[in-house]
């Protein structure tokens, strides 16, 4: 691993970050998702376009431009459980960008593959409630990243290569940045961690949402129940 890289006020790449081992671990885990009981797909944008790559989500479905548990426009099945373990690395990940995980509790992830031409435009992240960080993993061939201003999709931004195994935390000032992947570079990973060819992404993200069902997070049904006494 190398050290933490500042690319702008809260945005922090630290290359190398996971080991190989961890690396083949996730590789594992987001086959099994891929398959269901939301499987993989192309997502279909409002207005018919279709994304060049491909998505699984665990702990919330995310569809443009929101989060539900089950997935409407897939096979209305409830996403895969976010599991505990991820909540761990996603605070592993914190602390290694930011010195300090400050209770960071992720309940989302999009798992997104890119083949050879895959590429995404420039977005922001906002379809969560939260503000807090996101944090991605990139697994597989080496892609260029653009992360830019909070503005708009253009200049000034940054063009940075996120190789296997390196985190990339944007939070704070950052949190609403722009930011895509204009080109991966094919051939460039190590088979090593199970992936032969492309580019997997994990972004972990906190929704902001209460969970109805067990009363988790803002609008916390608990709160609401008369008291037991
Ligand atoms: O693939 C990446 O590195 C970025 C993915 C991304 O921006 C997203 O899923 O919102
Ligand atoms: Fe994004």
């Amino acid at each position: 691993m190398s050290s933490p890289r500042q690319i702008a006020p809260g945005a922090v790449h630290v290359p190398g970050w996971l080991s190989l081992g961890e690396q083949r671990d996730l590789v594992t885990a987001c086959r099994a998702w891929a398959t269901g009981p939301v499987p993989m797909r192309h997502t279909v944008l409002p207005r018919g376009g279709v994304m060049s790559v491909q998505t699984v989500c665990v702990g919330w479905h995310w569809r443009p431009y929101r989060y539900t548990r089950t997935a409407g426009d897939v096979n209305g099945a409830r996403v895969a459980e976010f599991p505990r373990w991820m909540v761990d690395l996603g605070r592993r990940a914190l602390a290694a960008a930011y010195g300090d995980h400050g209770g960071y509790t992720p309940d989302t992830a999009l798992i997104n593959f890119y083949d050879a031409a895959a590429k995404m435009g420039m977005h922001q992240d906002k379809d969560e409630k939260s503000g807090a960080p996101v944090v991605s993993l990139s697994i597989g061939d080496t892609c260029t990243f653009r992360f830019g201003n909070t503005e708009n999709r253009s200049r000034p931004y940054n063009d940075l290569l996120l190789a296997s195994g390196d985190l990339f935390v944007f939070g704070g000032p950052s949190r609403y940045a722009y930011h895509g992947v204009p080109k991966v570079h094919p051939g460039t990973a190590d088979p090593a961690t199970g992936l032969a060819g492309g580019r997997l992404n994990i972004t972990m993200r906190v929704t902001g949402l209460a969970d109805p069902l067990r009363g988790h997070g803002d609008g916390d049904l608990d709160g609401r129940l008369p008291s037991a006494g």
